[in-house]
């Protein structure tokens, strides 16, 4: 900030004083300006390498945090907030907040120190001057606040529906097999066109305001030189400044403009940053209503997994006035295999729901060996179960690394735990006939794989969940099989329950008759429960209903056979 004043300095020995030290002043001069611009270079380069790197460090901290946040909220959150709003928000909304408080805050403090300094000095060169020229200031103050708020609700706004457009795209590609057999690609297309045309309509908004904003201060500071020019020549030519004095104060108004300008775009981008920040601040603080890993756990020689579930009433918290379960009360003993039956959409998904704790139960306890599992870690407990769903998801990484996640700490497990769980999950043979075998990437959520080589796959992860795989204690629950694979998968699971608790969301005979007993939901509770055969033999019962009703849906010639030889085995046993 020094310069100016130098060479005002310069100035006025050229112009004024061409006397016999001319010579050494002028060099005495030029050398202390080049000491201070060499100066002024290297503190700028520091200053923009270490913002720069605080920056990207500021963005890398906002982004793991954000995403431990996430990651530690409680389901039902998930169910209230969409996929593509968080990835935004983990994406450019932190890149945005990231600039926006360190490149952009230094250039912002950069500016403001030269302007204010700026100011200070030309009040120094001459007051009188300064004071008329500074009388610019205060409406551009005006200006620049409601410029402000405008481009902060602009911002918020465009975030938003840029988190929407983002939402349905990475939903529609995701799932772009359903989205081509319904031949509905130009649809998409046009409703992505429509999202994103709203974004462009916003960002047309921030434009027209920001140019109007440019265009002011740009104005004035053009006002700003043209009135020292003015007021400064009239001075010169009373003789109260120096040519010198004026072209000073010129190179201070010049840059107290220039700073002006940088202080606008500072403003606008310190604006759209909070804008995007008050959002990622909200999930960064928000607490989970589930805790995440907090609670006792049980010993590994003490863990049975007996479980028992005990009136139970819930609702899911998304739609409260809808009761799943009144009264629901289950009973399963240690190292018991049991099927839960009912008709779809009663709630059996939801129990393993329960169990995992991504719910609370409205009121009711769930325990393991006598412990509520509230009082549990769940952390801790979640890892002790192992989950088969009947649409498996894999993550698209190798199909080692999908084994591995199922187990306590992946990335201690071995190639050959590996390969032996795989074995024991029937899966070990048609992973050895790809090209890259164990090392073969599975692609999004599996989809390279058929249906029952995922199932396999999940079923190995599963069973590597217990580093000692007879391990009693662990329990395991699975939902429908994939009926090509059933053979295979049946197996693979038989071996997997052994000598665990196993609750099985069963929609296939063959399941239910393994079980050690049958619990049928209904209306909220469990109206059935007993054996298999017991169950049968009741002539109005829900069970033989549902196995009725599903032998006739599934059109399956050999399980409505198998039914009516079990009926007439009974039948024969009562006579
Ligand atoms: N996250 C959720 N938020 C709100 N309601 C839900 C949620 N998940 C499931 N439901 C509702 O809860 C009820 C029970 O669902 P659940 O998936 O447990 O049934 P299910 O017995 O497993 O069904 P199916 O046999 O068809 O798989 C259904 O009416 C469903 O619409």
């Amino acid at each position: 900030m020094s310069a100016p004043f130098f060479l005002g300095k310069v100035i006025d020995v050229i112009y004024t004083n061409p006397s016999e030290d001319f010579t050494d002043s002028l060099t005495s001069l030029c050398a202390l300006l080049s000491g201070i611009f060499l100066c002024g270079a290297a503190a700028n380069a520091t200053r923009v390498y270490l913002m720069q790197t605080a920056g990207q460090r500021i963005v890398k901290r906002l982004r793991t945090t954000m995403f431990s946040s996430i990651l530690k909220q409680e389901t039902a959150f998930f169910d209230k907030t969409r996929t593509g709003e968080l990835i935004n928000r983990l994406s450019s909304d932190t890149a945005l907040l990231g600039r926006s408080v360190t490149e952009n805050l230094s250039d912002g403090l950069r500016a403001g120190a030269q302007a204010s300094v700026g100011v200070g000095m030309m009040f120094f060169v001459s007051p009188s001057l300064a004071a008329f020229v500074l009388s610019i200031v205060p409406p551009l103050a005006v200006l620049a606040v409601i410029y402000g708020r405008y481009l902060r609700k602009l911002t918020k706004m465009t975030q938003d529906s840029l988190a929407d457009a983002t939402q349905l795209a990475e939903e529609r590609v995701g799932n772009i097999r359903t989205v081509r057999a319904f031949g509905q690609e130009v649809a998409e297309m046009e409703q992505y066109t429509n999202k994103v045309d709203y974004v462009l309509q916003l960002a047309k908004k921030e434009a027209l305001a920001r140019a109007g904003f440019f265009g002011a201060t740009g104005l004035s500071g053009n006002l700003i030189i043209l009135s020292v020019l003015y007021k400064g020549g009239l001075l010169m030519g009373s003789a109260y400044m120096t040519v010198g004095e004026l072209s000073s104060f010129l190179m201070y108004a010049f840059w107290v403009g220039i700073s002006i300008g940088g202080l606008s775009s500072f403003y606008s981008e310190l604006m759209k940053g909070l804008g995007a920040g008050g959002r990622l601040w909200e999930l960064i603080e928000r607490k989970p209503q589930l805790p995440f890993n907090e609670g006792i756990t049980l010993d590994k020689d003490t863990f049975r997994g007996a479980l028992e579930f005990k009136d139970i009433e819930f609702a899911y918290p998304t739609r409260p006035e809808t009761s799943i379960f009144k009264d629901f009360s289950l009973s399963i003993p240690a190292g018991s295999v049991v099927a839960l039956v009912g008709p779809s959409g009663t709630g059996k998904s939801t129990i393993i729901s329960l169990l995992l704790r991504l719910y609370d139960p409205i009121s009711g306890t769930i325990t393991v060996d006598g412990f509520d599992i509230r009082q549990l870690n769940p952390l801790w407990f979640r890892k002790k179960i192992g989950t088969v769903s009947q649409e498996p998801i894999l993550f698209s990484c190798s199909i080692a690394e999908n084994i591995a996640y199922g187990a306590e700490n992946p990335s201690t497990v071995t190639a050959e735990e590996i390969q032996k769980v795989a074995e024991i999950a029937n899966a070990a043979s048609f992973i050895r006939g790809f090209p890259k075998g164990f090392d073969t990437v599975v692609g999004e959520k599996g989809i390279l794989l058929s249906g029952g080589q995922k199932q396999r796959i999940a079923i190995a992860r599963a069973l590597n969940k217990y580093p000692p795989l007879s391990l009693p204690c662990s329990l395991f629950l699975t939902s429908a099989l994939d009926a090509e694979n059933e053979y295979l998968v049946q197996e693979a699971l038989d071996r997997l329950m052994e000598g665990r608790t196993v609750l099985i969301i069963a929609h296939r005979l063959s399941t239910i008759q393994n079980a050690d007993f049958v619990a049928v939901l209904g209306q909220g509770k469990i109206l059935e429960c007993g054996k298999h055969e017991e169950l049968l033999a009741n002539p109005n019962g829900l069970f033989r209903k549902l196995m009725k009703k599903q032998a006739f849906l599934q059109n399956s010639d050999t399980f409505a056979l198998d039914l009516q030889s079990r009926e007439k085995d009974v039948l024969k046993e009562n006579v």
